[in-house]
């Protein structure tokens, strides 16, 4: 059992107490953001839909996808798996907060079903397969989510030939490679709690810089108290870029797969 260690102070919305943000981290958490029936829906569609693989362990991660999947060998969205997006995830997407000019509705989804006890490794999601901005509905149960500075050994894990993958009950985030952290580097971090019915919207440094990742126990600290954990679920919203809109220019380059991707190629002389 850890303590939370706690996330640098927002800034409150004077005019909604539900959203507060992080400018400097391009991090908004809005509670309330679905109702309880909506919760209550999308927790029975999850358990009565067709689309989930078997489960090889009881405590291991459950994904579900809409849209193009995710391709747990690209890090990017699939090209040819499609699954039509149901109505009431439709509706959640329509009311996302959208940056004028700069956000599109997101046409990825993937639902996750975190037993009691499961997280999900740090990774950083992939930059030049979706749009910059990650939304993350959690509902059913809260958790907190540690976020890292991104540091040297993400950098060289990124660079390994041949990265660990994420699938059905994943290691890494269903947008990205693992990232396993070895002992020694401690890059400043601090636990965000996710209560169940919030979005979480990363944009700039926590989507680029950051890690972000959920740890595997039993048992959260919350406002002093130790409580026991129970199934959560998330869904993950991303926009998948196309052709031309594949890359980016982010400032965290050592993190980046696209300049990961170039610098290994130039290594390789072409
Ligand atoms: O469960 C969540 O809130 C986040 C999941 C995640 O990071 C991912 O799917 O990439
Ligand atoms: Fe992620």
């Amino acid at each position: 059992m850890t303590t939370l260690q706690a996330p640098p102070p927002p800034t409150l919305d004077p005019t909604n107490p539900n959203i507060q943000t992080w400018p400097a981290l391009g991090l908004t958490l809005i509670t309330n953001f679905i109702t309880p029936a909506e919760e209550q829906t999308f927790i029975s569609a999850f358990h009565t839909s067709t689309n989930i693989p078997p489960q090889s362990s009881a405590r291991k991660r459950l994904s579900q996808h809409f849209g193009h999947h995710f391709d747990y060998t690209t890090f990017g969205a699939s090209t040819s798996v499609f699954t039509p997006v149901p109505d009431h995830v439709a509706a959640i997407a329509s009311r996302l907060p959208l940056r004028e000019g700069v956000d599109r509705v997101p046409d990825q989804f993937t639902v996750q079903y975190y037993p009691p006890g499961a997280g999900i490794p740090p990774h950083v999601d992939t930059h030049s397969m979706f749009g910059e901005a990650l939304y993350s509905l959690s509902f059913g149960w809260g958790v907190p989510m540690v976020f890292r500075v991104a540091g040297g050994n993400e950098a060289r894990k990124m660079r390994l030939p041949k990265r660990s993958l994420g699938g059905e009950t994943g290691g890494g985030g269903s947008g990205s490679a693992v990232v396993e952290r070895e002992e020694g580097e401690e890059n400043p971090s601090w636990e965000l709690m996710l209560p169940s019915r919030s979005l979480l919207v990363m944009t700039g440094p926590s989507r680029y810089g950051y890690t972000h990742g959920i740890k595997g126990r039993k048992t959260d600290v919350v406002d002093g108290v130790s409580v026991l954990r129970e199934g959560r679920y998330s869904m993950t919203m991303r926009s998948v870029r196309r052709g031309e809109e594949i890359g980016c220019d982010c400032e965290y380059p050592g993190v980046c797969d696209a300049r990961i991707r170039e610098e290994l190629e130039g290594k390789g002389g072409q």
